[in-house]
């Protein structure tokens, strides 16, 4: 439980100010704020906050009796880092130093009182002056006197002064638990109005209330204003929105809340002043700690007084957790709370804050799934070749989870919701079908918990991705790609026949509702708070469809405009396709998952295989993302649809592209040149003098027609297409030309069958799947004719793709007569 401090001596207003230092690298920030005791007392405090008092911290509500602020919060054992200090008129201040006690830190942060003054209003504070305090996890303690424990806790403060977080805009004034209030019951897109109208430059406003209860604030004398939900309205009023959003610009400003100027500083002096600015983040604090002219802005709150407040602080983290668990949280969200829950920047919360057995605060996390969520937005550039004024397209980079993929996200989820429906039972065993990342996911969490792992992979899977899954001690087992899903050997109905051994649990992807659910309550409202709700399109591969489906359901509640796009391979069931297979690998389906909205999309964009791996590419070569071809793929959509976009003059639009994993699973093929020519991809490398497509070109003035036979024809069909085409081989394919890749089962040559024949080992009116022979060496059309020798050496054809289909077969003898005519 967090407890509050109240130091008061004598009638007179107690300057404290609160330093402390995060771990060995960290700066200490000053915490600064003031309280007329008296008020406070009397339980509707109203302070006057002003540059003089800056450093005036309210050290209220002791639990162990109140009395100097340094002896009460050394009690709280922070006794080493408490730092007591005053700060003068004009933005200077004085520095006790405690030898006992540690050093003062304000240096910084108290200089730039005066700088800061005129020149910028609170209201001007953006997201680059928020500081991500960690002031509250200070005083979070679990009593057992071995620290630790409930640092995993974020704290009042802490909430209220995350990066990003559009709530306390909403709630200022009224600390953290009404910070979460504000997430709960507020809608968004008025919080994020507020948020917004917070970067206007606009003065400081007077007065300003807030209620502790429910995050109501209003200007001082009026009735409370709920700005979640009022600000929207008062926009109409100039007036009033001046005032309400100068107050909300400096409250909203969440290094703002703990400086004079904020609504919170009573509060900020203990929950966020206390506390210390991350990544070396001080500046931000202090500017906006100052940027409030002395003496214009009250505060006052309504209810509750000094207990209110110690109560408001108290309450403060449990409710994070509370409020994580509401909403349906994993244990792992809930944990890292802070960042969950008031959107802090990724490693930027509360969970990682440790207390060893000395007292010292270390930055670090007890497990890596605590890490899972908060991916950054990275703006593409050079790679939309776009205007500089064109729609701003933001990459969420879900590599970046530890998992290295989207799917992190589901999967504890998923694991956590078996546990209580009893599906999955202590030792028991993971079964999926998986392309690899969702296996990953589950990999993870099953280590951690003591299940077992089996996935079943399509053999389009590259074998690094399966590798990666078996080393984090998974079983894989390898299923045909090219099989239908009713298929015996299709990867469903294998991973159905393995979940149907005792102990095995499938958490079925494809079905399971906690997949779209985690996008919903996760990944959609990170996005929102990220684009305080500017987003306009989301694009996003579609697999199972429960990241498209999730994340926009989300956001199309929050504001019905905001368009979803669905990226799709070629050949796909989303795009139109019938389900023939493509190369590109973790999106796309052959059937239609229970997890996938019909209605969620607005709109599908078709991305062929070819370009999904160029523009691959280029994100690793122009973005710096080394990203997998399904980020490639929903990046090439999103290109696409911003250069209409700005073709119809819409460059505001904001549009979001979902990047779902790394580049590193698939270094043997999308990033291979020689995988990639092989298919007869560009790989971006000029030109030879004589491509293979050339010499099959050469055969009959044109492309000729694939010779081809299917696995359910007879040897005696086969022999007759051979003899009448005059061939001496061809290919075994499972669909009709023009057919992909992944649809040739394998071949069948004249020399094959008569032997079979011969030997009495084959029949006339047996199907030729029953004695094929392995698939044709492949060789890509853009390759130069000479490397068809050395393939030509060991087989008597090479099958030639064009884009990623085959398109010919071509002999020794074509390559002969070919280089004969010069
Ligand atoms: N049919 C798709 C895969 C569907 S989504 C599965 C998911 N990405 C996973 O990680 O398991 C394909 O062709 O790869």
């Amino acid at each position: 439980m967090l407890r509050s401090r109240r130091a008061v001596r004598g009638g007179g207003v107690v300057t404290l100010v609160l330093v402390r230092r995060l771990a060995r690298h960290v700066p200490a920030a000053a915490a600064v704020a003031q309280l007329d005791p008296e008020t406070a007392d009397a339980g509707a405090a109203a302070a006057d906050l002003g540059a003089v008092e800056l450093g005036t911290g309210l050290v209220d509500g002791l639990d162990g009796g109140a009395g100097d602020g340094q002896d009460a919060l050394a009690a709280e054992g922070l006794e080493h880092r408490l730092l007591v200090g005053d700060l003068l008129e004009g933005g200077e201040h004085r520095r006790h130093q405690d030898a006992g006690q540690g050093a003062v830190a304000l240096d910084r942060g108290v200089e730039l009182v005066g700088a800061e003054e005129e020149g910028r209003g609170g209201g001007e504070l953006g997201a680059e002056d928020v500081a991500e305090g960690d002031g509250p996890a200070a005083l979070l303690d679990d009593g057992d006197g071995l620290g630790g424990g409930e640092a995993a806790r974020p704290g009042a403060g802490d909430l209220a002064q995350r990066r990003g977080d559009r709530l306390d805009g909403a709630e200022v004034g009224a600390g953290a638990d009404d910070d979460l209030a504000a997430g709960r019951h507020q809608p968004a897109d008025a919080v994020g109005e507020v948020a917004h109208r917070v970067r206007g430059p606009h003065g400081v406003g007077d007065v300003v209330a807030a209620d502790e209860d429910d995050g109501d604030v209003g200007l001082d004398g009026q009735g409370p204003v709920d700005l979640g939900r009022e600000v929207g309205g008062l926009r109409a009023h100039d007036a009033e929105l001046a005032q309400v959003d100068a107050a909300v610009g400096v409250l909203g400003d969440r290094a703002g809340d703990e400086g004079a100027g904020g609504l919170l500083d009573p509060l900020g002096a203990v929950a966020g002043g206390a506390g210390v600015a991350e990544d070396g983040d001080l500046d931000g604090r202090a500017r906006a700690a100052t940027a409030v002219p002395a003496g214009r802005v009250r505060r006052r709150l309504l209810a509750g007084g000094a207990d209110g407040l110690a109560r408001q602080l108290g309450l403060g983290a449990e409710d994070a957790v509370q409020a994580g668990a509401e909403r349906g949280q994993s244990a792992a969200a809930v944990e890292r709370g802070g960042g969950e829950l008031a959107g802090g920047g990724r490693f930027a919360h509360a969970a990682m804050l440790r207390r060893d057995r000395y007292g010292d605060l270390m930055e670090y996390v007890e497990s890596l799934l605590q890490l899972i969520g908060n991916t950054p937005l990275v703006r593409l550039n050079r790679s939309l070749d776009l205007p500089a004024d064109g729609p701003l397209v933001l990459a969420k980079v879900e590599y970046l989870n530890p998992g290295g993929s989207v799917k992190d996200r589901i999967a504890t989820r998923m694991i956590e919701a078996a546990e209580e429906s009893g599906a999955l039972q202590p030792g028991g065993t993971i079964v999926e079908p998986t392309s690899g990342n969702t296996g990953v996911g589950l990999a993870m969490v099953a280590q951690q918990k003591g299940y077992k792992c089996i996935f079943v992979c399509p053999d389009k899977v590259s074998e690094d991705k399966r590798n990666v899954l078996k080393a984090y001690g998974a079983e894989v087992v390898v299923c045909p790609t090219a099989v239908a899903p009713e298929h015996p050997d299709s990867y469903y109905n294998v991973s159905d026949r393995l979940a149907s051994q005792p102990g095995a649990w499938k958490p079925d992807q494809y079905s399971n509702p906690h997949n779209p659910r985690s996008h919903y309550e996760e990944t959609g409202p990170e996005l929102w708070r990220q684009t305080e709700g500017r987003i306009t399109h989301f694009v996003a591969g579609v697999g199972t469809g429960g990241t498209i489906s999730g994340i926009g359901r989300y956001l199309k509640e929050q504001n019905a405009g905001v368009q979803v796009i669905g990226a799709d391979p070629a050949g796909s069931v989303y795009s139109g396709g019938t389900g023939r297979p493509y190369l590109v690998e973790g999106v796309g389906e052959d059937f239609w998952p229970e997890t996938y909205d019909r209605g969620v999309a607005d709109r599908i964009i078709e991305v062929s295989d070819a370009d999904s791996f160029a523009f691959t590419r280029r994100l690793a070569r122009e973005e710096q993302m080394l990203v997998g071809g399904s980020s490639g793929m929903a990046a090439f959509a999103a290109r696409q649809l911003a250069q209409e976009l700005a073709a119809e003059g819409k460059n505001d639009a904001v549009i979001v592209v979902l990047l779902p994993d790394s580049g590193r699973g698939y270094l043997s093929k999308v990033f291979n040149d020689d995988w990639l020519a092989q298919y007869g991809f560009s790989t971006g490398q000029p030109r030879p003098a004589q491509t293979v497509g050339e010499v099959l070109r050469g055969k009959s003035k044109g492309l000729p027609a694939l010779v081809h036979t299917h696995p359910n024809e007879t040897i005696a069909e086969a022999v007759a297409i051979l003899q009448e085409y005059a061939v001496s081989q061809m290919p075994v394919v499972r669909a009709e030309p023009p057919i992909v890749a992944a649809e040739v089962a394998g071949s069948v040559s004249e020399r094959a069958l008569l032997d079979a024949l011969f030997s009495g080992k084959a029949r006339l009116t047996d199907p030729v799947e029953q004695h094929m022979s392995e698939a044709l060496p492949t060789i890509g059309s853009t390759e130069d004719a000479t490397a068809a020798v050395p393939l030509l050496e060991s087989a008597d054809a090479v099958l030639v793709h064009e884009d990623g289909k085959p398109v010919g077969v071509l002999t020794r003898h074509d390559l002969l007569l070919f280089l004969a005519r010069g």
